[in-house]
Formats: C-alpha cells, sequence, structure tokens
C-alpha cells in the first residue's frame, strides 16, 4: 500500500529539510525573526518555500501575485527564484509584518521586485482587473484570510495566464476540513473551496500534503 499520511516525525522533518533545502543565511534569519513573533506560525516551512520556488522555476514565471505576504518567507522564496526578471505584487493588510518583509528583501537584493500593495486583498485584485491585469500573472499564491479564500481564487484565476498555477495554502487546516463537526467560519471556508476545486473543471489540480496542505491549480 503507498504511504499515504502527512504527519511526519520531527526527525524525519529534519532529515528532509536536512537532505533538500538550499537555505541562505538570510532566509534562515528571516525565519528565526518570524518564529519569535506570536504569530509566527503562519510563516510557511523551509521545504514549502523551496518547493514554491521550484514551481516558479518550472513554470518560467516571469510575474508573480500573493496575496496574504506576512514577514516575507514566501514572497522572498518566489522573487529569488524567478531571478532578476521576475516582479512580484505582494498583498497584505500589516504595516507592521510587512515592515519586517521589507528589511529582508532590502537584505537579499529583491526589494525592485517586490510591488507590496497594502490594503484588503480582494480590493487589490479588483483593481488590478480593472487596470487591464487579467491574464498577465504566471503564478498567484493565496495565503491571506481563509473566509476571502474562493474570493482570492475566483480573482486569481483571472489574473493568471492560461497554463499559469495557483497555488492555495492551508488547504488541509491541520486536519479540521475533514473533521465534520468543526464548522468554524475558516474551516468552512476552506472546506467549501476545496470541494469547488475537487470538481472545477476550469484547472488541472493536485492538492499536496507539503506543510498545511497545499493545492496547485493550474489555469486551463
Ligand atoms: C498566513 S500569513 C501569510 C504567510 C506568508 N505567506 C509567509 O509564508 O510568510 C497571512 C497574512 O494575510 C494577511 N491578511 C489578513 N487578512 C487580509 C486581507 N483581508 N487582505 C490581505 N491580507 C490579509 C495577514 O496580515 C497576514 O500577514
Amino acid at each position: 500500500m503507498a504511504v499515504r499520511n502527512i504527519g511526519l516525525p520531527d526527525n524525519v522533518y529534519e532529515y528532509l529539510v536536512a537532505h533538500s533545502v538550499r537555505d541562505n543565511p538570510i532566509k534562515r534569519r528571516l525565519r528565526e525573526e518570524t518564529a519569535k513573533l506570536p504569530l509566527g506560525m503562519m510563516q510557511i516551512g523551509a521545504d514549502q518555500g523551496q518547493f514554491m520556488g521550484l514551481l516558479a522555476e518550472l513554470i518560467g514565471a516571469r510575474r508573480a501575485l500573493e496575496i496574504g505576504t506576512f514577514t516575507g518567507y514566501s514572497s522572498l522564496c518566489v522573487a529569488e527564484a524567478m531571478g532578476p526578471q521576475g516582479r512580484m505584487i505582494c498583498c497584505d493588510i500589516s504595516e507592521e509584518f510587512t515592515s519586517i518583509a521589507r528589511r529582508y528583501w532590502r537584505e537579499a537584493g529583491v526589494a525592485d521586485r517586490i510591488d507590496l500593495r497594502l490594503g484588503p486583498g480582494t480590493e487589490t485584485l479588483d483593481k488590478l482587473l480593472a487596470a487591464g491585469e487579467a491574464g498577465k500573472f504566471d503564478f498567484a499564491f493565496i495565503d491571506a484570510d481563509k473566509t476571502n479564500y474562493d474570493a482570492y481564487y475566483e480573482r486569481a484565476l483571472k489574473l493568471v495566464r492560461a497554463g499559469g498555477l495557483i497555488a492555495i495554502d492551508n488547504v488541509l487546516w491541520g486536519g479540521d476540513v475533514a473533521n465534520p463537526q468543526d464548522k468554524s467560519d475558516d474551516t468552512v471556508a476552506i472546506r467549501r473551496l476545496n470541494d469547488k476545486l475537487a470538481k472545477d473543471d476550469r484547472v488541472t489540480l493536485a492538492m499536496v500534503s507539503i506543510g498545511d496542505g497545499v493545492t496547485l491549480a493550474r489555469k486551463h
């Protein structure tokens, strides 16, 4: 029988990271500084950051979109992977969190690739659509407030080109999506989007059990 579970023991996860993550001191320090914050667990893991960079590289991404930037780790991974030609629009509502992101982007030499838009993600995406940016992005990463996930997905689907990729984070929500007793707003929102994506013929789909679960949706 194929191995099916996602719960890696700590020592196996550490082995995985030690044998795959191509780290650098700036990324390591950003992870360490973020880990000290009360909401530090919102940051994606080093292995997921590298996975996203690889995805961006595989599709030759030059324009990327991120909804939910926090202290900048996922955006740093994608911006680095796209190289100097890459450009990224990052959406967040927090000046406090993203001031940390800006500091690390500058230090890593990717600040000129990243355009941070502060404000509700749906509004920023609507402005991009109104500005004629539909179909202009290669890659989108959705990782902000869960109750807006469907709104982000529908907008991202318009903003990415055919063949472009949307990655959606936290689709397993610590396993809560599979617990029918859990009817909290965040769980219900993620579960609804998962149900919809499972039969959404506008995309090719894979749900990957990395981190807290990532759905990859390639636009037809
Ligand atoms: C899970 S964190 C993102 C983690 C980030 N991708 C990383 O790997 O470090 C979610 C972020 O979404 C932001 N956020 C929450 N509500 C938002 C909204 N309505 N619009 C845009 N961003 C929002 C939060 O401020 C927070 O920084």
